[in-house]
């Protein structure tokens, strides 16, 4: 079995897989190195033969991780590095080892799923959407802030809003227009996703007309589902594309 790891900005999210048949044996998301660890090690019939990994966090937390990795479970992780070109896409960045490995990951994981034309919303810390034409040309694509981080702004540059966790979730219970601060800023940080989400289908539609596959992916994912009907939401998506860039056997 192998531990497959995709390091966000602020969570882990972590697989263990059988390498025959890529069978998910299990899987979580985590907020720390430590907190992998012990859920990892938690798990009472597993024996790691690998581990391969996706990190958009600086080299020296990426290579703290692996060490972690190497001295609990005895192996040496793989880490997925930026290329020019890869299963059949082309880096679109001027400077390719710029693009988000995150990113480059998704791009190469939703190419070899549509087998053409492709953007790729994907909802985390930040959102991001990338392009891929049918000749698998990267065509670039756009950042901005994620859920998490349009709330936090608010909460911190602005003295009145203050709410709590359990309340954000049941504003959410529907999306009319807010009538307590929690809701105006729940609801509206919402519609903002949504937004994004639906100007990247335009932005796809004036490049390919209806000839290409939208993905969704991200833990906010969820959130615009229903803005993007159309979309093939594959929360696994840079999985996909980490193993075609880490094969292990
Ligand atoms: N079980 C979960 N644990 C933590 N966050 C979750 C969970 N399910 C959904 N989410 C949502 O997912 C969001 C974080 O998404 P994700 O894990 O894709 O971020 P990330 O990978 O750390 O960020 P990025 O990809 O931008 O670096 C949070 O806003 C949170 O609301
Ligand atoms: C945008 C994030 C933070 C999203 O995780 C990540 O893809 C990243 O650090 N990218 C590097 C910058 C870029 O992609 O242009
Ligand atoms: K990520």
């Amino acid at each position: 079995m192998i531990l497959e790891l995709d390091c966000g900005n602020s969570f882990i999210k972590w697989r263990v897989i059988h390498v025959a048949d890529a069978v998910i044996e299990s899987g979580g998301i985590v907020d720390s190195d430590q907190a992998l660890v012990a859920e990892v090690a938690a798990l009472a019939s597993v024996r790691l033969s690998g581990c391969r990994i996706v990190s958009v966090r600086s080299e020296d937390e990426t290579d703290a991780l692996c060490a972690l990795i190497a001295q609990a479970f005895a192996v040496q992780a793989r880490v997925a590095h930026p290329a020019r070109e890869m299963a059949g896409v082309r880096n679109g960045y001027d400077d390719y080892q710029r693009l988000g490995m995150d990113r480059w990951l998704a791009a190469l994981g939703a190419f070899h799923l549509a087998r053409g034309a492709c953007l790729v919303i994907d909802l985390g810390t930040a959102a991001k959407a990338d392009f891929v034409a049918a000749n698998g040309e990267h065509l670039g694509g756009y950042i901005c802030p994620g859920m998490p981080l349009m709330r936090s702004q608010l909460r911190t540059h602005t003295r009145r809003i203050r709410y709590d966790d359990a309340s954000a979730e049941r504003a959410l219970a529907s999306l009319a227009p807010g009538r307590s601060t929690v809701e105006a800023v729940e609801r509206g940080c919402v519609l903002m996703l949504q937004g994004f989400a639906r100007t990247q289908l335009e932005q796809a539609r004036a490049l390919w007309g209806e000839d290409f596959t939208v993905f969704l992916t991200g833990g906010d994912a969820p959130l615009v589902k229903e803005a993007v009907p159309q979309a093939r939401v594959v929360p696994d998506l840079v999985f996909v594309g980490l193993a075609m860039a880490c094969p292990l056997d």
